[in-house]
């Protein structure tokens, strides 16, 4: 069997397989003089859940606009399946599901009726049952749109988004404003989607939604994606921590050089004073502190190794938090 490329470089920098199912190189839009989307570059694999993090106004939703070739780009090469989706936009949507922020049900009518009237507008088939069973529905079928609660009615949007089994997902926010135990169960159904081999690219706004769902991540920022790839690829895009307790506060004497690329500082951490060394490189920073340890005669006290949260890596490329 043949063996596919990985889809990763080591720095986190995507290389285009055959099996990518969005490949946008150099996506570019503007509102006007507001250039929202700048030069995105994003490859989704077939199979993975991909999610797009950013603040209100990164260009997210702009982004998957483009995606599905609802909104015509400025610049920049798209194949979605391979094709165009604004040459050949009934070939993308047939295999496309998507969940917008909003959507726009009538409330009057049951949860079954409201699938029904999705299957009379849908090329695709599928039973109502099913699509209801898949996003834990159906016990709520009988019952009005407007007696859903909000999770219930994400669920509903999902139910249409999955209709006749589309290869790729998009999910635009599916959980902004529902409370956790909402949230979870979708991501549950999230999850078994991408288990079924379907793909899903999702924005959020939510860090532990990325963290517990996505296979890769981006965060887009001020139109631009600032960084992308797995979680620890991400993650070790900024420098990891070690810290270690100090009996002796006047450790390492100043002839200790630390070597460059590592920073280091002092802080008092519930009531001890602590040595903490910052670097992407974690091997040199520990190397240096085992052996300026060893030189001086010292036994260092309780250490801890950790790379920069998700909220962290966040928090340096917008210089806000998310959420
Ligand atoms: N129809 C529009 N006309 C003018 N400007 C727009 C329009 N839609 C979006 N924008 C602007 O473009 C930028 C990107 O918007 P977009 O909705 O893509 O961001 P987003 O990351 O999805 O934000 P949010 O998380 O709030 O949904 C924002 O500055 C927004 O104000």
């Amino acid at each position: 069997m043949e063996k596919l490329a990985s889809p990763h470089h080591r720095d986190g920098a995507v290389i285009a397989s055959h099996d990518a199912v969005i490949d946008a190189r150099g996506i570019c839009y503007a509102y006007g003089a507001h250039r929202a989307v700048n030069s995105v570059d994003l490859q989704v694999q077939r199979g993975e859940i991909f999610a797009l993090l950013g603040t209100n106004g990164a260009g997210k939703t702009t982004t998957l606009e483009i995606l599905q070739g609802f909104r015509a780009r400025e610049a920049g090469e798209l194949k979605v399946f391979g094709t165009d989706p604004r040459q050949h936009p009934g070939t993308v949507r047939a295999r496309t599901g998507v969940v917008l922020q909003e959507a726009g049900f009538f409330g009057e009518i049951s949860v079954t009726a409201t699938v029904k009237l999705w299957k009379s507008l849908s090329s695709r088939t599928d039973d109502v049952d099913r699509a209801l069973r898949t996003v834990g529905l159906d016990h709520r079928a009988s019952h009005t749109v407007t007696s859903l609660s909000g999770g219930e009615r994400r669920r509903l949007d999902l139910a249409l988004a999955i209709w006749g089994n589309p290869e790729l997902i998009i999910l635009d926010e599916p959980t902004t404003g529902l409370d956790p135990e909402s949230r979870r169960t979708l991501w549950s159904v999230i999850s078994d989607l991408r288990g079924a081999g379907t793909t899903v690219v999702l924005t959020t706004h939510y860090l532990e939604e990325a963290e517990a769902l996505a296979d890769r991540v981006a965060i887009m920022h001020g139109g631009e994606i600032a960084v992308t790839g797995t979680l620890s690829e991400v993650l070790a895009s900024r420098p990891s921590r070690v810290t270690v307790e100090l009996d002796d506060g006047y450790w390492p004497p100043a002839h200790h050089r630390l070597p460059d690329g590592v920073e280091m500082r002092r802080e008092t951490q519930r009531g001890k004073e602590v040595l903490v060394l910052e670097s992407t490189d974690q091997q040199l920073a520990l190397t240096w502190l085992m052996n300026a340890a060893d030189a001086s005669g010292l036994r260092l006290g309780p250490l801890r190794a950790t790379p920069a949260s998700l909220e962290e890596v966040f928090l340096d490329i917008s210089g806000q938090p998310l959420n």
